[in-house]
């Protein structure tokens, strides 16, 4: 079994004949798709010669290390071994998963097709590291599929896997999705059954008229499903977030993280940071207030919370205001990892440091000016500069991890005429983040659609005519979330506005 973790979420799966490639380099289609946010890709040739096929997978290769994506080869494991790629993909009448083992050893990736639950399991209890379940829809890419298993099929896999103790393995289907279906295919029940953590498609990008585009689409999508899991997560987990934050907002944000079904600390004073950290808690490290004694509990917790290897969030409120706070921002980032900086645009652009500081700041209020692909931008290389997901919010939020990179245009006014909503949303994403700590940018995702559609929700209550009525409005509402999400009702995620950007457009 693997240790690294690889991110599932759009799987390209490549195709080299005419009727898919057409004339197109598959080089190129590769890497736009990459470019587009593809997590994973499988060369597949089934026709080529071994020297060939070496060629070939060893291009792909180059590319796909510069993306930081794993190489999977389709069927032919002496290709695998040949190119030290990251491994291979068999399939039931492929060469066993032992023997595979054998020859690639414990470290490389081998996922298995698996088509009915006996398989499935049988494929997991050989070791398998992830599952290809298919074939969903037909498909003219493979004609010699053996059943057609519908979304339906693909429920009863993973329902199989979830009850037999093998809910933990990663699974993507495969085989006739697109951009048209891959939102039904994804969504589900909302209960309790194990979810897909990806979609395996060939012809939706391969034969593309713009790969990196449909690559984006997808992984929205996916992206977009994968939100509810983690606001149950919270909500079954009660996770414990840990507060270090301002006078002003020590309230609201605690009752805003019991919305959310978390459970809130708040605790300026860092000999506690240890014991918390123990207890499975993520820390909020807000400097609203900053003091010099609370600079000082903020790194000691800081230190605390890394040690122990739980998530902290960074919410360098009104960094850019004061020498005082830009030296905080500068101390408290050398002072250890964030798995989560959130900030206004003016707040990191100080996080930031870069020379591109064209903003003013007036006390913490944003009086940002960039364009939302600047913004992009900037959240894209604080997030590589600091190995975090960035969330950068304003009108349009911003998320990114470095390789992807989300907007979100939920939300509503009301929420900058209250005090605390911005921070009470750090709350809220280290409770998130605590609790999903596989992906951090699913979470982040999820905290901040989750507050934009509650805010969109309460606005439009008929007993709301301002700011005062919104407050208990919006937490009604981010209840209401939890507890429908728990529920199965996910009528919530048709208002999520969630699209991938490209980070690199002008
Ligand atoms: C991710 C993924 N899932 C399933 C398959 C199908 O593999 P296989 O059963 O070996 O069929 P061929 O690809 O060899 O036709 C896959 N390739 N990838
Ligand atoms: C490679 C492959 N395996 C399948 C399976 O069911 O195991 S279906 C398939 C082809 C999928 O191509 P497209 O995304 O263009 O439909």
């Amino acid at each position: 079994m693997v240790n690294r973790t690889v991110d599932y979420g759009v799987y390209l799966v490549t195709d080299s004949t005419p009727a898919v490639l057409g004339d197109c380099s598959l080089t190129q289609v590769v890497e736009a798709a990459l470019r587009g946010g593809v997590g994973i890709v499988q060369y597949r040739d089934k026709n080529c010669s071994h020297e060939d096929a070496v060629t070939t997978a060893r291009e792909l290769h180059v590319l796909t290390k510069r993306f930081d994506v794993p190489l999977l080869v389709n069927d032919r494991v002496e290709v695998a071994v040949e190119v030290g790629c990251e491994g291979v993909h068999i399939g039931q009448d492929d060469m066993s998963f032992d023997a595979a083992r054998r020859i690639l050893g414990s470290e490389k990736i081998i996922g298995v097709t698996v088509s009915c639950e006996e398989e499935a399991i049988r494929a997991c209890e050989a070791g398998a590291d992830y599952l290809g379940i298919g074939t969903v829809f037909a498909t003219q890419t493979k004609k010699d599929t053996k059943s057609i298993i519908g979304p339906s099929g693909v429920s009863t896999i993973l329902e199989a896997l979830k009850e037999s103790g093998h809910g933990a393995v990663p699974t993507v289907c495969i085989g006739g999705i697109n951009n048209s279906n891959a939102a039904s295919v994804l969504a589900h029940d909302g209960s309790s059954r194990k979810s897909l953590d990806g979609l395996a498609v060939v012809s939706a990008l391969i034969a593309a008229p713009d790969p990196a585009a449909a690559a984006r689409q997808l992984l929205g999508t996916v992206l977009t499903a994968k939100m509810p899991q983690v606001v149950r997560t919270v909500a079954g987990t009660t996770p414990l977030t840990h507060n270090m934050t301002n006078l002003v907002v020590q309230n609201f944000a605690a009752n805003v993280a019991l919305a959310v079904g978390a459970s809130p600390i708040m605790a300026n004073y860092a000999e506690e940071a240890p014991d918390l950290a123990k207890l499975g808690a993520a820390l909020v490290i807000n400097m609203g207030t900053i003091t010099p004694d609370g600079l000082r509990n903020f790194i000691q917790a800081l230190k605390a919370y890394n040690d122990a290897g739980r998530p902290v969030v960074f919410d360098p409120v009104g960094a850019g205001a004061t020498a005082v706070r830009r030296e905080a921002v500068q101390t408290l980032l050398a002072a250890g990892h964030y798995a989560v900086i959130k900030g206004n645009s003016s707040e990191l652009l100080t996080v930031h440091g870069g020379p591109s500081v064209t903003e003013r700041q007036r006390g913490v209020d944003s009086t940002a000016v960039l364009s939302i692909s600047e913004r992009a931008r900037l959240a894209r290389d604080i997030a590589r500069q600091h190995s975090c997901v960035v969330l950068l919010t304003g009108p349009t939020d911003l998320i990114s991890d470095g390789r992807r990179t989300l907007r979100v245009d939920n939300g509503h006014e009301l929420l900058g005429m209250v005090t605390g909503t911005g921070c009470s949303l750090g709350t809220t994403v280290s409770a998130m983040v605590g609790a999903f700590g596989e992906d951090a940018l699913v979470a982040c995702l999820a905290a901040t659609v989750l507050f934009g559609v509650a805010a969109e929700m309460a606005a439009v209550r008929p007993e709301v005519r301002g700011p005062g009525t919104f407050v208990p409005a919006f937490i009604d509402e981010l209840y209401g979330i939890r507890k429908a999400t728990t529920a199965g009702d996910l009528q919530w995620l048709s208002m999520a506005k969630v699209q991938v950007v490209n980070a690199d457009e002008k």
